[in-house]
């Protein structure tokens, strides 16, 4: 399975739009979506490439996983950077061009400072020295020494203060853009999409690229933000090496110092080549990741309050217990294990302490300072610290650039992820506009199947009916055979693998999905508990009218839940307890006055009364004139036949007009047979397909499993 991919348009954002906000701007509202570039594919498929584990034929490493630092991934890491960095930082750069350019150029002047510093220091060393030696010791000589230091040093918090108030404007509009995109792309994508495992390690690698921007660098990872440090780095590298040059007199004497920092850096270099190893060694097998991921759910299950219940009830706490420490104990035996099998080279070398060893080394350099008749005491400590800097930065040098290699390939998923489209988006030239019709909406169907990833048997088989605009449908049938996957593949949330679907005589492959829902209204058989008001429950079907009070009482008028919300203790303002266990903001002893509002326990409803709530949903919108299609997936099985009725009542009123005629085609699944027989057409479904079609009197006529289940619920 492979993710799509489009190759048209270039990636291209509008920097104002991401834009942090500082003091005096705001940011304006970003556009849609990110175009794709003709580069996409290479960059996805350097990607994928990269998750292939060596000399493991077919075997994927996990997302999330280091890649070892061979050969071909240094050349994917270098196609992802050609393809993706330069657009990427280019775009980063465009938020803040002028804040950017002085933010690197800072890096690099920031990069100068320690060695400024040493040189600052070994000067009053060597002013000191000379005083003290020549007997004219001054306060004043030594004052002035100093207050030009402090003048320095001033000098430079000023700038590293300036250089981060500017870091950090430019980090947050950087990771805005980076969080508005992953959370822009997630709420894109469908589920036919989302279900393909490729397209989740992809995202699952682009999330952990985007939190890197939240200074999580430690993990390994690094965001391309955070390329301007090496440039500070090198800058450091580099002023310590001049300074080291300029103290043993330049090329005269360099072949000692090459020795000198080659005797400081060897042990680093011998610990790299155990780290380089023990990085090829470490990637993550399937076996590993399904321990990980089994340690987490357990412990998830373990904090979860909306399982407590059935862990209480069934005591499931001890399994639960044993089965978390089956798997932490052998996550942990893994970890343990690993470092002394794959660094055993350095770890015997570092026993031995090489830098002890090639200490004599390291002071040739020195040697030749004293010998020289111009040696000073600044000398000497500016020569030794710098010998020390030069290790501690190529120390952080090697470690930024080794996160910088893995971070290329988690730049790389999320440049690819930012391009994956919508399996249900029908590619652009052959998109039909839905037209709205008066009537509501004409199903035809013929011969459509599907079956469920990962799944053998087909949900659905040979599917066909065809249902006129205005009229209503019942579809019934026995549990698994298949009605809630059939409201899904009309509802367009799903794709069928085989057969046609024709919606209002167009191909439903070529609308758009996002302006088809927009003519339907639904209530799912799993509707969504969302853990807040009561208003924003009902309102989200409306997101326009949702702070409408008026919107919202009229939706739940429709849904004949007055009663309900009346009887909360705050009204439409009531916090839902999605559990239906209760809960708490806050602690209850916090009982001071500032904490008891958010402490105000949330409330819980009853099957039934959540029922209504979601018929409330959908009736936000059910009766707007552009609404073709009315979905109810079971949407009274918790209701009592009173309610039930009512509901009915409302559908049926609110898809005629006035003068009684059909305004909308209604569909519901129902295993409530006496409700069914309200509609013009009844479908009954065994194992997946269409078994019985038609009016209720003509199915009963027929004797068949309709009518024995009729029988049967009557
Ligand atoms: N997400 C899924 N992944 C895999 N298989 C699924 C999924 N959802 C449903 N199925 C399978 O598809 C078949 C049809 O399920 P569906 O939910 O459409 O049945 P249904 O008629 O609505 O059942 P019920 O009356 O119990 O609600 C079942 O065999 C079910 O196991």
């Amino acid at each position: 399975m492979m993710c799509q991919i489009l190759h048209s348009r270039p990636m291209l954002f509008s920097a104002d739009d991401f834009r942090f906000p500082s003091h005096r701007s705001t940011f304006q509202k970003p556009p849609l979506k990110p175009p794709a570039t003709s580069s996409s594919d290479l960059v996805y498929d350097a990607w994928l490439a990269s998750r292939v584990m060596p000399r493991r034929r077919g075997a994927l490493l996990v997302a999330g996983a280091q890649r070892p630092l061979t050969n071909a991934n240094t050349k994917l890491a270098y196609t992802i950077t050609r393809e993706c960095a330069y657009d990427l930082l280019m775009h980063l750069w465009g938020l803040h061009p002028i804040r950017t350019t002085v933010m690197m150029c800072l890096n690099i002047l920031r990069g100068l400072f320690p060695a400024f510093r040493g040189y600052s220091q070994a000067m009053i060393i060597d002013e000191l020295q000379s005083l003290v030696a020549s007997g004219h010791f001054t306060w004043s000589r030594l004052l002035h020494l100093m207050a030009v230091e402090i003048l320095r040093r001033v000098l430079e918090s000023l700038i590293e203060s300036f250089a981060s108030d500017n870091e950090t404007l430019v980090h947050n509009s950087a990771r805005f853009f980076v969080e508005y995109q992953q959370m822009d792309q997630r709420l894109r994508l469908d589920i036919p999409t989302l279900a393909d495992p490729v397209v989740r390690d992809l995202l699952q690698e682009s999330d952990l690229f985007v939190r890197s921007f939240n200074g999580m660098g430690g993990f390994v990872l690094l965001s391309p933000f955070d390329f301007v440090h090496i440039l500070a780095l090198l800058s450091e590298l580099f002023a310590h090496i001049w300074v080291l040059l300029s103290l043993t007199g330049g090329c005269q004497h360099l072949g000692a110092l090459i020795i000198s920092l080659v005797s400081a850096l060897l042990p680093l270099m011998l610990k790299w080549c155990g780290f380089s190893q023990t990085l090829s060694e470490s990637v993550s097998s399937r076996e590993e990741a399904r321990t990980a991921e089994r340690q987490e759910k357990l412990r998830s299950l373990a904090y979860s309050d909306f399982h407590r219940p059935e862990i209480i009830l069934f005591g499931l706490g001890p399994w639960i217990l044993r089965s978390w420490a089956t798997t932490r104990k052998a996550m942990l035996g893994k970890e343990n294990s690993t470092p002394l099998q794959e660094s055993s080279m350095p770890l015997f070398l570092s026993q031995i302490n090489i830098s002890d060893l090639l200490f004599a080394l390291q002071n040739i350099p020195l040697v030749i300072i004293l010998q020289s008749s111009s040696t000073s005491l600044g000398s000497l400590a500016l020569y030794r610290s710098s010998i020390q800097s030069v290790v501690f930065t190529m120390t952080n040098l090697i470690t930024t650039t080794r996160m910088a290699f893995q971070g290329v390939f988690l730049m790389g998923a999320f440049c690819a992820a930012m391009k994956i489209q919508p399996r249900l988006k029908p590619v652009k030239e052959n998109t039909v506009r839905y037209r709205h019709r008066p009537r509501g909406i004409q199903i035809q169907a013929s011969n459509l199947s599907y079956t469920y990833p990962g799944n053998k048997e087909p949900a659905l088989r040979d599917i066909s009916f065809s249902l006129e605009a205005g009229e209503t449908l019942a579809i019934v049938g026995y549990n698994g055979s298949g009605k809630s996957t059939l409201a899904k593949i009309l509802l367009r949330i799903l794709d069928f693998d085989k057969g046609n679907l024709l919606v209002n005589g167009i191909d439903i492959r070529r609308y758009d999905p996002v302006e088809y829902h927009r003519h339907i209204t639904t209530v799912f058989q799993g509707f969504s508990k969302f853990n807040s008001t009561v208003k924003e429950n009902i309102g989200v079907g409306d997101v326009q009218k949702m702070r409408s009070n008026a919107a919202i009482g009229k939706a739940i008028s429709l849904a004949g839940a007055e009663t309900i919300v009346d009887s909360l203790p705050h009204g439409l303002r009531t916090k839902l307890d999605t559990s239906g266990f209760g809960s708490t903001a806050l602690p209850p002893f916090c009982n001071n006055t500032a904490s008891s509002k958010t402490s105000r326990i949330h409330h819980g409803l009853s099957g039934g009364e959540w029922q209504r709530i979601a018929i409330s949903r959908a009736f936000m919108r059910a009766d707007q004139p552009e609404i073709d299609l009315l979905l109810f997936d079971e949407p009274t099985s918790s209701l009592d036949a009173h309610a039930q009725n009512k509901v009915f009542e409302t559908i049926e009123r609110i898809s005629r007009s006035d003068s009684g005629e059909p305004t909308k085609t209604v569909i519901f699944i129902t295993h409530r047979l006496s409700t069914a027989r309200r509609a013009d057409k009844i479908a009954m479904m065994d194992n997946g397909t269409i078994t019985e079609f038609g009016s209720h009197e003509e199915l009963l006529g027929a004797c068949g499993s309709y009518a024995a289940l009729y029988r049967a619920s009557v």
